[in-house]
Parts: C-alpha cells; sequence; structure tokens
C-alpha cells in the first residue's frame, strides 16, 4: 500500500513545495501508516489520506501593535485549524521569529495525532505569530498580545477551538490572551488552557510536558528491567518542557548533565542544579550562561555555540525546537553509547537523525507521544473548569502518569500487531491514525 501513501505524499509535494517543515512531518508519518492500508481498504476507499492531509481551516491575519518608543510594529498571525473528526481544535499559539506557515502546518498535523494518543476527544490545531517576546517589555508583550486576540477570537470558542501555550508563550502571554478574550465576548470562558491558577488553571499544567516525558520513559525502561535512576542525562532547551524533565528526572535519581539555549550549553559534571536555570528563565527571563553567576556552581563550564549532543550521556532528552537534532549529531549519541532518547520538543530530529537511532537499535521515544502530557493536562484543565472542580496536585499528577502509561503500552501493542515491534515511530503515528481515520470515516464527506 506504499504507492496509495506515494500518491498522496507526491501530491502533497506539488502543491506545498515550499513547505520543508510540513512536508518533513508528512513524510515521516505517512510513510510509516503505509501498513495500516492493506489491512484497512476502507481508508483509501474514502480518500481518508487525501483528507487528512489538507486543513480544515487556516486562518491568516496581521497584527498591528505599537512599542515602547511608540513606533508600529506589524507582526503575522496564524492559525492552523487542522482536524475536528475526534473534538474541537486543540493545540498551542507558539510566539518566536522563525514562525511561518509551513512551521505551523507542521505542528498542527503533529498535534492531530499527538492529541489523538491522549484519548482525550481533541482534535489538532496550532497557532502564533512571527512576534518574538524576547527582549520585549512586559507592556510591549500585553499590546501585541491585545493585538493578536482582536482578530483571533471570532475563530475560537470553548467548543470549536482552544488554543494553549507553546515556544514563547507561558502563563504572562496566556494571561493577557485571556483577558483581551474576556473582554472582546463580554464572558469568562474557558477558551484558553494553561491558564492562571486564579482564573481556571490546573495544577501541574505547569510541569506536565516535563514530567510526562520523564514518566513515559520511566514506563519503557521498566520494561527493560532498567531504571533511570543513576543514568547520566542531557537535556536541550532551558523552557517549559526542558526545565520539568530535568527537575523529574533528577527527583528519579538521574544526573543532568547539560542544558542549554540557542546561544550555548552549560555543562556540568556533578549535575546542573535546576533550580537555578528555573530562576534565570522563569523569574529573570535571562540567558542560560548566567548560571555560571550563581554561587556554588564553579565545577560548570559554559560552552558558545556548541553542540549540546557532544556531550556523553546515557539518555538524550531534546526539548528545545524542531531539526536541533541532525544525523551527525545523532551518530555522535550512537558512538557515545547514548541508548535512550525521548522527545520533549515536537519533531526536534530528523528524519535521518531517527533512522540512525532506529539502525542502532536505541529506544526512541517520538515526540508525539513523549510529549502529549502538556495537552493531555490540558484537556485535564477543561474538564475541571467545566465541572467547577479543582483537583489536588496529587490528583492532576496521578492522572498524568496514567495516561502517559497507557500511550507507551497503545504505542508498543501497535508497533508489536503491525510487525514492527520496538519502532514507536511507527506505534505513535498507527495508534493515533486509526482513532482518527475511523472518526473522519463515521461523519461522511465533511
Ligand atoms: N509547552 C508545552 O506544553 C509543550 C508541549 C508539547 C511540546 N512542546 C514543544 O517543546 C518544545 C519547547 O517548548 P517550550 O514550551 O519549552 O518553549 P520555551 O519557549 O519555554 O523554551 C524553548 C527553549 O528552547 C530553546 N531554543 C530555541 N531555539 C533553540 C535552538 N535553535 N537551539 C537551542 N535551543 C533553542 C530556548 O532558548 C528555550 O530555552 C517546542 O518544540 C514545543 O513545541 C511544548
Amino acid at each position: 500500500m506504499m504507492s496509495y501513501v506515494k500518491k498522496v505524499l507526491s501530491d502533497l509535494k506539488e502543491k506545498n513545495s515550499s513547505q520543508e517543515e510540513f512536508l518533513q512531518a508528512a513524510t515521516e508519518i505517512l510513510e510509516s501508516i503505509a501498513p495500516v492500508f492493506e489491512k484497512h481498504p476502507e481508508f483509501q476507499e474514502n480518500a481518508i489520506l487525501e483528507r487528512l492531509v489538507e486543513p480544515e481551516r487556516i486562518i491568516m491575519f496581521r497584527v498591528p501593535w505599537v512599542d515602547d518608543n511608540g513606533k508600529i510594529q506589524v507582526n503575522r498571525g496564524f492559525r492552523v485549524q487542522f482536524n475536528s473528526a475526534v473534538g474541537p481544535y486543540k493545540g498551542g499559539l507558539r510566539f518566536h521569529d522563525s514562525v511561518n506557515l509551513s512551521i505551523m502546518k507542521f505542528l498542527a498535523f503533529e498535534q492531530i495525532l499527538k492529541n489523538s494518543l491522549t484519548e482525550m476527544s481533541i482534535g489538532g490545531a496550532k497557532g502564533g505569530s512571527d512576534f518574538n517576546p524576547k527582549g520585549r517589555s512586559d507592556g510591549e508583550v500585553m499590546r501585541f498580545c491585545q493585538s493578536f486576540m482582536d482578530e483571533l477570537y471570532r475563530h475560537i470558542g470553548p467548543n470549536t477551538d482552544i488554543p494553549a501555550g507553546d515556544m514563547g508563550v507561558g502563563g504572562r502571554e496566556v494571561g493577557f490572551l485571556f483577558g483581551q478574550y474576556k473582554k472582546l465576548v463580554d464572558g469568562h470562558v474557558a477558551v484558553l488552557t494553561g491558564a492562571g491558577l486564579e482564573f481556571g488553571g490546573s495544577l501541574v499544567r505547569k510541569e506536565a510536558t516535563g514530567y510526562g516525558l520523564i514518566y513515559i520513559l520511566d514506563e519503557a525502561l521498566k520494561m527493560r528491567n532498567e531504571t533511570i535512576k543513576g543514568k547520566n542525562i542531557v537535556v536541550s532547551g532551558s523552557g517549559n518542557v526542558a526545565i520539568y524533565a530535568a527537575e523529574k528526572a533528577e527527583t528519579y535519581g538521574a544526573k543532568v548533565l547539560a542544558m542549554c539555549d540557542s546561544s550555548g550549553y552549560i555543562y556540568d559534571n556533578n549535575g546542573i542544579n535546576v533550580d537555578i536555570v528555573k530562576e534565570i528563565k522563569e523569574v529573570k527571563r535571562g540567558r542560560i550562561k548566567d548560571y555560571l553567576k550563581y554561587p556554588n556552581t564553579e565545577s560548570a563550564q559554559y560552552v558558545e555555540g556548541g553542540i549540546i549532543w557532544n556531550v556523553k550521556c546515557d539518555i538524550a532528552l531534546p526539548c528545545a525546537t524542531q531539526n536541533e537534532l541532525s544525523e551527525e549529531s545523532a551518530k555522535i549519541l550512537a558512538k557515545n553509547n547514548t541508548k535512550y532518547v525521548a522527545e520533549g520538543a515536537n519533531m526536534p530530529s530528523t528524519n535521518e537523525a531517527v533512522d540512525v537511532f532506529l539502525k542502532n537499535n536505541m529506544l526512541y521515544l517520538p515526540g508525539k507521544a513523549a510529549n502529549a502530557g502538556g495537552v493531555a493536562t490540558s484537556a485535564l484543565e477543561m474538564a475541571q473548569r467545566s465541572s467547577r472542580i479543582q483537583w489536588t496536585f496529587e490528583e492532576v499528577d496521578a492522572k498524568l502518569k496514567t495516561i502517559m502509561v497507557n500511550i507507551y503500552h497503545n504505542i508498543d501493542n501497535a508497533a508489536k500487531k503491525y510487525g514492527f515491534e520496538g519502532n514507536y515511530v511507527v506505534g505513535a503515528n498507527i495508534a493515533g491514525f486509526l482513532k482518527v481515520a475511523n472518526a473522519m470515516l463515521a461523519q461522511g464527506v465533511v
């Protein structure tokens, strides 16, 4: 059934020739689910793939705002509402200068399958802007968020589309976005997750993606009679996902040797103090090299512009951004005898890097499964808001853990069922796809 996949992919490439990241994600996903079409000819008969690769709706809009010097700035806003077969559109907003339509589409496409894997009845979307909050004042970020919402509000709602945070969009930005939405619709509506605890947010949401990554990794290791305890870990990034992955890994008895930002990485053979990284990134909004200015960090070094994957480790956790781990870096990991790679970020490893992991029999947990804890906890936030109940930290954390353990077994079983035992690219894509495809089939040609 590769011919069906090939045909859809070649049409897709022709129509979207400049959308590199989107084509990269689509190629990985479609090629890995090819075995499904032998067992399910009804999917081809009903043009499920042709429909799946075309977003239901894309919104692009102008975001004008005034900076602190009184100068007018113009950014571009996006919302890709890719698939609502399983539930209302759900997916984060990214504010970063690299944002473009290709990146939005790849993220939204991945999100469809990820959300399906959570088993929480949410469809796939993504949005954002080429605005970068880094170096901007709170006032500038607020005015940008207000202008962004002035357009976005008419396209979202608690039963249609519920955005959340992503890179560059944390608690501060969600607060400003929600404030403007509430004013425009005159209602305290649950339309953004990642909300502050004072206005409908959920405990554990902030920690969820990073914690979830460690929970699924822990389960995968347990199944191999291994533990996280005593392992050396490298975590790329130093943002929301990276910080809480590092924090949880340390409580499980691992040592985090290195973390980074887009300028360079810090390295400490005695283990990174995650509380300092939290202070730098969450409070000071500074750079990772500031780590060395803190007390008791004498054994740490900062490597400007270096590739973090050169640091020898047992476990690699890419938690920064797409395509941050190249084929060359994957070969270095393999040479250094790294046995486990679990992705906190979305598509951080290139398709060639993934081939290296699989060829070297490394355990590889792809982002759409391994970082699904964030969106799953967003769905738990929605459940709490609609029932007007607030669960305790322990309750939400326990549910998150159960979800991650279930995802692991779900992708493991799907891989086995289709004859690809231990290949979680195949396992995650097939398990995620089947639910969406069956929902689309049931709903007719819409
Ligand atoms: N926040 C979530 O709940 C969530 C959920 C699932 C997936 N993700 C994904 O995780 C990744 C990180 O998101 P986040 O929410 O932690 O964002 P964030 O903005 O909090 O942090 C991003 C981090 O990546 C670093 N970074 C960016 N570009 C880099 C580069 N080229 N090289 C090295 N470092 C770089 C930044 O310095 C920062 O430390 C993204 O791929 C995002 O889509 C996030």
